[in-house]
């Protein structure tokens, strides 16, 4: 499958800070997850209880990320509070990489991750200047201290994670130094070396039937394909391309699922406002929308259609 290009807005204006390279990292998740427990955590090593909700702000520290490198962090810390797609669509253009944190007590702060990885995704995909790797993102499930109230498994969190290409940590920011550390450093290391990212985590699963492959290729050919949006093509050719003979039956009814997210989300996000079919079918248009609100609205309204495919192994 071929890659999508990725691009930027511009290039980036002074890329050291006296001898160190300068590395700009914006930190998003939902309100109340820990976004800037786990900056000021990464910058003073400090856990400090309460800080100003609304409070956005960016952190510097210089490090050395081992085995020698000074990197200079800029840490963007966004207020978690629905933004317009202007706001974000400058922040992600800022940014050299992404932290993407959920809660584990929180369950709709973990779906919102899906929706941030599209919108960064999309932005860099339709902005303008051409760069050659994807930026690093990472996924940051935190407040594992919490474990009376956890709402969303390791498992559910690594595998969601593992299928949208990101590293994976859980963390209790409350709790841990050298891993809040250890992430900012490994996202470095992403960014310095794309040619040697590799996951950190991998499946080992049975053997799915041989016949199954071309039954699931048929069936993702029904998800309805959006002009003018090759990233759900891509999507949909990932998902199958992820499917072989290796694959378990029961890997492969989670990727097809996972690949409606996928679809889903990035559909909405390739929308704009006003554009027609998805805004039809969804019956979630309206005026005073704007993309980012229409977006999220359109994904929920999209994934009700795609779900209602039958596209689980079970019946193929
Ligand atoms: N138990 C526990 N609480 C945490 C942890 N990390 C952060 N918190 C608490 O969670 C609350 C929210 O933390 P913030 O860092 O303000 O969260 P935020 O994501 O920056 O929130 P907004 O600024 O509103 O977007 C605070 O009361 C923190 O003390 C953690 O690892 N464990």
């Amino acid at each position: 499958m071929s890659s999508p290009v990725f691009r930027r807005h511009s290039k980036k204006p002074n890329n050291f800070h006296g001898n160190s390279q300068r590395f700009r990292v914006a930190v998003f998740g939902q309100k109340g997850v820990g976004k800037t427990a786990f900056n000021v955590r990464f910058v003073t090593k400090r856990f400090i209880g309460e800080y100003d909700p609304s409070l956005e702000s960016i952190y510097q520290r210089e490090f050395t990320v081992p085995p020698n490198h000074p990197v200079f962090y800029e840490i963007m810390d966004t207020p978690g509070q629905e933004e317009n797609d202007e706001a974000m669509k400058e922040k992600i253009s800022w940014a050299d990489a992404f932290i993407l944190i959920y809660a584990v007590n929180d369950a709709v702060s973990f779906k919102e991750i899906a929706r941030l990885k599209f919108l960064v995704y999309h932005v860099l995909t339709n902005s303008h200047i051409k760069c050659d790797h994807p930026p690093p993102v990472v996924v940051v499930a935190n407040k594992c201290d919490l474990v009376q109230e956890r709402m969303v498994s390791t498992d559910e969190g690594l595998r969601f994670a593992s299928h949208i290409g990101c590293n994976f940590y859980e963390v209790s920011v409350r709790e841990s130094v050298d891993e809040i550390s250890k992430i900012f450093e490994d996202l470095y290391m992403l960014y310095r070396y794309p040619e040697k990212s590799k996951l950190k985590h991998s499946h080992h699963l049975s053997t799915l039937p041989a016949m199954l492959k071309p039954k699931i290729h048929k069936h993702i050919d029904k998800i309805p394909r959006l002009q003018g949006s090759p990233v759900v093509g891509g999507f949909q050719k990932q998902a199958v391309s992820e499917i072989d003979d290796t694959t378990s039956k029961e890997q492969a009814d989670t990727e097809i699922r996972t690949d409606q997210v996928c679809v889903k989300g990035v559909a909405a996000h390739n929308y704009p406002l006003g554009s027609g079919t998805i805004a039809d079918d969804c019956e979630t248009r309206g005026s005073s929308e704007t993309p980012n609100n229409f977006a999220t609205k359109a994904a929920e309204e999209f994934s009700k259609k795609v779900l209602t495919l039958t596209l689980k192994t079970e019946n193929l």
